[in-house]
């Protein structure tokens, strides 16, 4: 599985303002793995992401994807990179078909492969009926079904996923993790932001905890599990990133909907 690294972050420090967000990444990436990178809200993961995918620029330290420094300004790294973001910024008056022709085109695929490629994932998760729609007409779990078909029509080498099965039902979740084990058999390379634990345990061959700025757990689910002595990744997490308190949180929580 190793070999060259297909992404190399050193020393990756990020700032907006004040905000010191990422202090310090250092991290190497193969071939056929599936990173589960997870961290508390606001850790910086999304952040990481944009660096990757270009969409941030200012920050400092080398990233190098396909061996490549992403601040040489070249395009192409990225006709080999799928992104599913948290927050979809997508132009939902137009149709699947619509949308999908114009992701296609950004891509330079031939546009009756795209239809075609389009038709066979949405059909997968049982959308395809829905081709001719106006995307804004679409459910939650549609919508996100769609962005992962999207996010795969140009078959890229590089997965990056934020929160991907948001809204999806518990049949397409259970379609999705085989599909992304089995891209990664055929040496694609994923990169999974959640915050659900038990999936993120589940499917990743490695999982990278981001907190306060720092790469805090690097390993297996197993070698996590034995380092920090614990049996779920839920409790390695609350372990790590050193939150306790749950209970007086929730009674806290609960006192100030009480008008207490
Ligand atoms: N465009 C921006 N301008 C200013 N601050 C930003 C911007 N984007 C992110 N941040 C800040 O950077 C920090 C990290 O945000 P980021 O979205 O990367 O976190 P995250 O780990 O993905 O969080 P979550 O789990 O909540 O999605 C947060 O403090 C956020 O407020």
């Amino acid at each position: 599985m190793k070999g060259e690294p297909i992404i190399s972050i050193k020393n990756l420090v990020k700032c907006y303002g004040n905000n010191s967000v990422l202090k310090g990444i250092d991290l190497d990436v193969h071939r056929g793995e599936i990173i589960g990178y997870i961290g508390p809200n606001g850790a910086g993961k999304s952040t990481t992401v944009k660096i990757m995918l270009g969409l941030v620029k200012d920050f400092e330290g080398d990233v190098k994807i396909f061996g490549n420094d992403i601040r040489d300004g070249s395009v192409e790294y990225k006709k080999k990179i799928g992104y599913v973001p948290e927050v979809p910024d997508i132009y939902d008056n137009l149709t699947a078909k619509e949308y999908s022709e114009f992701i296609g085109v950004v891509y330079g695929m031939d546009k009756k492969e795209v239809e075609e490629k389009t038709l066979k994932l949405m059909s997968v998760f049982g959308i395809e009926d829905a081709y001719t729609s106006r995307i804004e007409s679409y459910s939650k779990g549609m919508k996100q079904k769609f962005l992962i078909a999207c996010s795969m029509i140009h078959d890229p080498d590089i997965l990056f996923l934020d929160e991907p099965i948001s809204g999806l039902d518990a049949n397409s979740v259970m379609v999705f993790k085989e599909v992304l084990t089995k891209l990664a058999d055929m040496g694609k390379t994923v990169f999974y932001s959640s915050h659900i634990m038990d999936v993120v345990e589940k499917i990743s061959n490695r999982i990278i905890l981001l907190n306060d700025g720092v790469v805090a757990a690097d390993g297996t689910f197993e070698e996590l599990k034995r380092v920090n002595h614990e049996e779920s990744l839920e409790n390695i997490f609350t372990d790590i990133t050193g939150v306790n308190n749950h209970s007086s949180k929730a009674d806290a929580f609960v006192s100030a909907v009480k008008g207490e």
